[in-house]
């Protein structure tokens, strides 16, 4: 079994007939391609990184210092990625990382993006800043998980992962990374943050008992509810002792999202958690951060057997991918890029982009001379 690879020969067989790919097979390129067609506030939006878009760059750069070395006289024609993360069966180490706002770059935002990813199997990890209500994205069917921006109100957190769980999220992705944005000029140059127009609450909005703290409805009311949503969704005032609000009120597997110190993975694991999420928000939150993937190799080794091992940030290619298992992940989210194929096609646009990265991961795997992920370890690396 090969069979992401197939669509490489899907695409050439289509040519016989002139057609070729909605847009660009190569993530790396999808930026300055999807700045060309997108609005320039959307673009800067999904586009940006904190302050210099220093930590962006540098989760490129780490990936550009280690290489593959390839074996050969191997068996790896036939190939089987499939693996399963928290309880998930996955058809490869793939998951689409928790995107808000998504409406902003096209009308039909996470619905489409879930609908994309169902037909693929890849799990989606719908974010709480989601433009559509849960249920109408869980409503397209495919594996599913949930990430929690963990609001100040408890009735409110506990309302939202009933919802999730009635819904059919069967992991909850807690992030902790970003309980303030950044400075991040781009949107500042342009003054445009999408809040502040009532995109991305959606999931807010619907819920009984955020509406419950509102003297009018959001409908009524718009301002008041925004201001109700910034407040509810900003400030420190978590600690670790009150991961136990959420195992009370969440009956899945928990996973911590933005974990870049190594105390922070330990403290994680010895608090029972079940995976972590190295990850710096793909450069958007602490300028001048470590590029995500340095933090993976201590962090995998320090607790890699005591919980799952996710990663993000700066994953474009299928070689990144299997840089990322080979350092300890056991499986990566995408971000900026199947974004940029919602913005530029839709849900065939998410298709494209998805389909894309599993192919080119499935075809670097084999050319390096691995049959599954599991094979993958530091050892199908140098660092130069
Ligand atoms: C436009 C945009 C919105 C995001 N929204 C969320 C969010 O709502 N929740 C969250 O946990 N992470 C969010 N992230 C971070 C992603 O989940 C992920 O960590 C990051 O995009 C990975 O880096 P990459 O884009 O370089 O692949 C967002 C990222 C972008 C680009
Ligand atoms: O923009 C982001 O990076 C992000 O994570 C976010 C935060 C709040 C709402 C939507 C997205």
């Amino acid at each position: 079994m090969a069979e992401h690879a197939q669509y490489q020969n899907e695409i050439y067989l289509q040519g016989l007939a002139d057609h070729v790919p909605p847009f660009t097979t190569d993530a790396t390129r999808l930026e300055s391609v999807a700045e060309s067609r997108m609005e320039p506030g959307p673009f800067g939006y999904v586009a940006g990184g904190a302050g210099s878009g220093d930590t962006a760059r540098a989760n490129r750069e780490a990936f550009a210092r280690w290489r593959i070395v390839p074996r050969v006289l191997t068996d790896a024609t036939t190939r089987d990625l499939s693996t399963t993360v928290l309880g998930t069966a996955l058809p490869a180490p793939v998951l689409l990382a928790p995107i808000g706002v998504q409406s902003i770059v096209h009308p039909d935002g996470e619905v489409a993006t879930a609908r994309a990813a169902a037909a693929l199997d890849v799990p989606i990890v719908l974010s709480t800043a989601s433009s559509y209500p849960l249920e109408d994205v869980a409503a397209a069917g495919g594996p599913r998980w949930f990430q929690l921006y963990w609001p100040n109100d408890p009735e409110v957190c506990a309302s939202l992962l009933r919802r999730a769980e009635a819904a059919g999220y069967t992991a909850l992705v807690v992030t902790l990374d970003t309980w303030t944005l950044a400075w991040r000029p781009r949107d500042l140059d342009q003054a445009y943050l999408p809040f502040l127009r009532a995109s991305g609450v959606a999931n807010a909005f619907t819920d009984p008992a955020f509406r419950a703290g509102l003297e009018k409805s959001p409908e009524d009311d718009q301002p008041m509810a925004i201001l109700r949503w910034v407040s509810l969704f900003t400030g420190t005032d978590k600690r670790w002792d009150q991961l136990a609000f959420l195992r009370e009120h969440w009956d899945g597997p928990i996973a911590l999202k933005g974990i870049q110190h190594v105390d922070d993975a330990r403290r994680a694991a010895d608090e029972g958690m079940d995976a972590v999420i190295v990850s710096n928000h793909g450069g958007r939150q602490v300028d001048g951060a470590l590029a995500a993937l340095d933090a993976l190799p201590e962090i995998a080794q320090a607790v890699g057997d005591r919980l799952e091992v996710l990663f993000d940030s700066g994953i474009r290619t299928g070689a990144d991918v299997l840089k990322a298992l080979a350092l300890g992940a056991k499986a990566v989210l995408l971000g900026r890029p199947y974004v940029y194929g919602l913005a530029l096609a839709g849900e065939a646009g998410v298709r494209h982009a998805v389909r894309s990265l599993l192919a080119d991961l499935d075809l670097t795997l084999g050319l390096s001379g691995y049959r599954t992920p599991a094979e993958l370890t530091p050892d199908a690396l140098r660092r130069v």
